[in-house]
């Protein structure tokens, strides 16, 4: 758990030693002040009173000593608190930001929410009101075992063994609710993703479930947490009544020794040194169990926080995309594949078998193929989203694993179907790409991408707010938006996932504007599914169950016959184009 927590903290790890050392000392004082019991009770019992007075400050002293200690340790353990929770946070979104972008599933985004809100909150907590009592509930009774080793060796040894012994039964039932606890936060996790799923697919759920059904998969996951939440809490409840038993155990075994002890000292001459040693011995009794049962009581908490703390390290655990240690610049704007597999997963079929392609710098290459046949994969490795299972991808003559994750952000632009607005202004979301640009870049960009024609008509024009993910704004102008900040960046290789169906005429004739003007001024590469961008591409690759069949110019391909004429040939009788076959640059008629 330490190491967890020092992961967490990293450079404010002091501020946790600083606390646990200060926990302990605590703990130490605390059985000390207790120990002053001991020749304050002596003194009293034979009537010397001016030295049991003295003892007396001395306890009162002690106990001022560990309220000061105490108010510190409590400010201590807050630091700590807040500590995790910044630097936690911040080391959490600095690890997943080097994370694979197909990391980022439904179900890890979800864990990730709940790791860095409800888990770190639980984990936060733990220096703030948790480790006190238990360390101190530790700490203070190892001091005063000493005590009662002195005092009377037999019930020193009985503490000396019911001690380990009680830590044991302690981890036990902690094991006992730990994979409860696991499951429930890992439906909990499940239900929030469900809810705000159910919440942002209302239209969907509507227009084809019906009310009733629309609530199905949410009720499932409910009704999982429910049931998973009621196992952890017949699992805690008896775990902390084992505890509770198990501390009561060692009270009854201390009691019971003592007993033997009074019953051996009736036998003899019961002295009056005898009879107090008893009397300071049922005290110390009492005030070693006393913390035993506080440790106790928070063991549930320092389980759940376990659990969640596990939670976060998995999340810690999943592996960045490997940085070079002396990274490579690009040399120019072509893009290489060499052999390249690859798959999503280890148990699933390659999406890329054997791919080797080549675009030269400031060509214009139109990837086309059947739905599923590994385009936008193609693109997403490109852009570094995963890396390449076999063989290699080249941007700029350089292996893409060669580079900085910078450099080639820095290269490589990209206008991806699903593309997501922060809520801010229009300006805000172009200035994402490039955030120095000038206004004058802005508006040349906000020209290029068609936003101008959307800005004429509000009011606040570029400082139009978006809304929280675009919502105030159109499908087709979210998508010029994006395809404004994608154009500001000013890479020298932009990758565009041409929409099928999602765009109207309009925004098409933007794109295809976008990128005619672009043409021979940067490398494209484009998954086109429109015959007007497919027209103005100098090479044409044609993909089929994640291989290479065609590629080649446009004149060449069709003269082949070959897949790239069959979808010619479909696109021309959806549209009502015609090709004339000396002349590869299509006309609309
Ligand atoms: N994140 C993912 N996890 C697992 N499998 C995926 C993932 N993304 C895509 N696939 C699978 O990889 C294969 C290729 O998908 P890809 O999106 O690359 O095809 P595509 O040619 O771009 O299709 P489309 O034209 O329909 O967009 C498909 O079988 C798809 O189911």
């Amino acid at each position: 758990m330490l190491n967890m927590l020092t992961q967490l903290l990293g450079d404010d790890t002091v501020l946790l030693r600083r606390y646990l050392g200060l926990a302990i000392v605590y703990g130490v004082l605390s059985g000390l002040t207790i120990l002053a019991l001991v020749p304050l009770l002596s003194y009293l019992l034979i009537g010397q009173l001016s030295v049991a007075t003295a003892w007396l400050v001395a306890l009162l002293f002690g106990i001022l000593v560990c309220w000061g200690v105490r108010w510190y340790l409590e400010q201590a353990g807050v630091r700590v608190g807040v500590a995790i929770l910044q630097s936690g946070r911040h080391r959490l979104g600095e690890h997943v930001a080097h994370l694979p972008v197909g990391w980022f599933t439904a179900a890890n985004t979800a864990r990730l929410s709940h790791a860095t809100t409800q888990g770190m909150m639980a984990v936060a907590q733990l220096p703030a009101h948790v480790f006190t009592p238990v360390i101190s509930g530790l700490v203070t009774p190892i001091v005063l075992l000493s005590a009662l080793l002195v005092l009377h060796p037999p019930l020193g040894l009985a503490a000396l063994v019911a001690l380990p012994l009680l830590l044991a039964v302690l981890s036990l039932t902690t094991k006992l609710a730990r994979h409860a606890d696991r499951a429930f936060q890992q439906h909990f996790a499940a239900t929030s993703q469900r809810m705000v799923e159910f919440a942002s697919a209302q239209a969907v759920l509507r227009a084809f479930s019906g009310n009733h059904h629309s609530t199905r998969f949410l009720e499932q996951a409910m009704q999982q947490q429910q049931r998973s939440g009621t196992r952890l809490a017949c699992l805690s409840a008896l775990s902390a009544l084992l505890n509770a038993w198990a501390v009561q155990i060692v009270f009854a075994v201390l009691l019971i020794v003592t007993s033997l002890w009074i019953n051996t000292l009736l036998e003899g001459a019961l002295t009056v040194s005898s009879t107090i040693s008893v009397i300071i011995a049922l005290v110390l009794v009492s005030r070693f169990v006393e913390p035993l049962l506080d440790v106790a009581q928070h063991s549930d908490i320092l389980r759940s926080a376990k659990g969640q703390l596990e939670e976060i390290q998995a999340i810690f655990d999943a592996e960045p995309l490997a940085e070079p240690t002396t990274p490579q610049p690009p040399r120019d704007a072509s893009i290489e594949l060499r052999a390249v597999r690859f798959r999503y997963a280890p148990h699933e079929p390659d999406v890329l078998n054997g791919v080797s392609l080549s675009i030269t710098p400031g060509s214009m290459t139109a990837l086309i193929g059947e739905s599923g046949s590994g385009k936008t994969t193609l693109a997403r490795l490109v852009a570094r989203f995963f890396d390449a299972d076999h063989g290699s991808v080249l941007v700029g003559g350089v292996d893409v694993r060669a580079m900085s994750s910078t450099q080639l952000a820095n290269q490589v632009s990209q206008i991806f179907q699903e593309s997501y607005l922060f809520a801010g202004s229009i300006a805000d979301n172009i200035r994402f790409g490039y955030p120095d640009a000038s206004d004058a870049e802005l508006l040349e960009a906000a020209r290029l991408a068609g936003v101008i024609e959307i800005v004429e008509r509000l009011p606040q024009g570029l400082d139009t707010p978006v809304g929280e993910a675009g919502t105030r704004l159109s499908g087709g102008e979210r998508q010029r938006i994006a395809i404004a900040r994608a154009l500001i960046k000013n890479a020298p290789i932009l990758l565009v996932d041409e929409a099928t169906a999602a765009l109207d005429a309009e925004n098409q004739a933007i794109i295809t504007q976008a990128l005619a003007r672009l043409r021979g001024q940067r490398t494209l590469l484009v998954i086109a599914h429109q015959l007007s961008t497919v027209s103005m591409a100098d090479q044409i690759i044609v993909l089929d169950e994640g291989r290479v069949i065609e590629q080649g110019a446009p004149d060449e391909l069709l003269a082949q016959q070959g897949r790239y004429a069959t979808f010619l040939g479909q696109r021309q009788t959806a549209k009502g184009w015609r090709i004339t076959p000396d002349k590869t640059r299509e006309t609309a008629q």
